[in-house]
């Protein structure tokens, strides 16, 4: 019997955090149609003409200051973990790792795992909540892949975690030696996304965004909502801390462009918090599953630096899943599903 192939795929990264190699990522990553969702023509004036050419040398340098001898930590952990993944699943399974974006390309993972006559491909986006930009293009770019060739094996994908067991308590036991009592606020502070986005996915167009907190808790009718998924990660990750609801935020970060993006967005809720007077800030970033730039830069280096401009005094980082032994459980179970 031949192998079951496991193909875990995170976001991607430059192949070095020189400006042409950034380049490189940005234009692949923005000119995805699920990621810029505008038409093809706009699409391309605004990512070739504006985004690229004047994000890319900046960009470089926030890549420059999280780049270590390991290189990229993206990548660096999605390697330890595919590693482990296949040291813990065994000879029955074929894993590989793939970038949706950049190295190590999902086209060669696909094509490593058919030279090696694996019985089915089963795809595992390292995405805890579901967005059309992450979880959506992985599929979308699989099933592109695999559906030109003369035989489709078996195919399966997880679709998203966002509430899985294991994730919850890793995060929770990444929390613990910081003693989450000790902060005066807890915040979860989620990728953002544009709002129309959000809109878009809501299928039955009667839900996202049609009234006040509708995307922050879910049910039957909006269980694809990412807002709505990363809300239930946050109290799901609270509730194994015991932190009341009034002790923690959920907000999103990385907004790019002007147009609204999923709300609140943790720059405003720094400026209010700073405004109550609270003074030390615990911040989880769980839409990631390894450290990256988003939670070493963003949140330890810029949000840390913007807080304590209003009067804070620290934002701590609760490290990612990176190699947590429970995580790397929960990727073999994810694995087998
Ligand atoms: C959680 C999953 C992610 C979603 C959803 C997502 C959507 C999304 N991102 C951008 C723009 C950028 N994101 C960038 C970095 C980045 N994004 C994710 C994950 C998601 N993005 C990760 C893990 C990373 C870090 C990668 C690393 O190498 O460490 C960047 C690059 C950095 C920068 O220039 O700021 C951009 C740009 C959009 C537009 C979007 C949805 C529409
Ligand atoms: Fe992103
Ligand atoms: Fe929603």
């Amino acid at each position: 019997m031949g192998k079951k192939g496991i193909l875990l795929v995170n976001l991607g990264t430059p192949d070095s955090p020189e400006v042409a190699d950034v380049r490189r990522y940005l234009d692949q990553f923005l000119m995805d149609e699920r990621v810029i969702d505008i038409p093809a023509f706009n699409r391309t004036l605004l990512v070739k003409g504006i985004i690229v050419p004047f994000r890319s040398p900046k960009t470089s340098k926030l890549y420059k200051e999280i780049w270590d001898e390991n290189g990229s930590p993206l990548l660096y952990f999605s390697k330890i973990q595919a590693a482990m993944v296949q040291q813990k699943l065994g000879d029955d399974y074929h894993v590989e790792l793939a970038m949706r974006y950049q190295r190590p390309s999902i086209p060669a993972a696909l094509e490593r795992m058919k030279s090696a006559l694996v019985e089915s491909v089963h795809v595992v986006p390292l995405f805890p909540q579901y967005a059309s930009a992450s979880t959506g293009s992985v599929i979308q770019n699989v099933m592109e892949i695999v559906g030109k060739w003369p035989t489709i094996p078996p195919v399966s994908f997880v679709n998203s975690f966002h509430d899985n067991k294991l994730m919850i308590e890793t995060f929770a036991d990444n929390a613990r030696k910081y003693h989450p009592e000790n902060y005066d606020q807890i915040l979860f502070s989620f990728h953002g996304l544009p709002e129309r986005q959000l809109i878009k996915c809501d299928h039955s167009g009667q839900h996202c965004l049609k009234k006040e907190n509708c995307c922050a808790s879910l049910t039957d009718v909006n269980k694809f909502c990412y807002s709505a998924q990363c809300h239930d990660t946050a109290r799901l990750i609270a509730a194994e801390l015991d932190i009341p609801a009034e002790k923690y935020s959920v907000c999103f970060q990385s907004r790019l462009g002007k147009e609204p993006w999923v709300q609140p967005y943790t720059s405003e809720v720094l400026k209010e918090l700073a405004a109550q007077g609270k003074k030390r800030l615990l911040v989880f970033c769980p839409a990631f599953v390894a450290d990256c730039l988003e939670t070493l830069y963003e949140v330890s280096v810029e949000y840390h630096e913007e807080f304590k401009a209003l009067g804070g005094e620290q934002v701590q980082l609760v490290a990612s899943l990176n190699d947590h032994p429970k995580w790397i459980e929960a990727m073999v179970e994810l694995s087998k599903n």
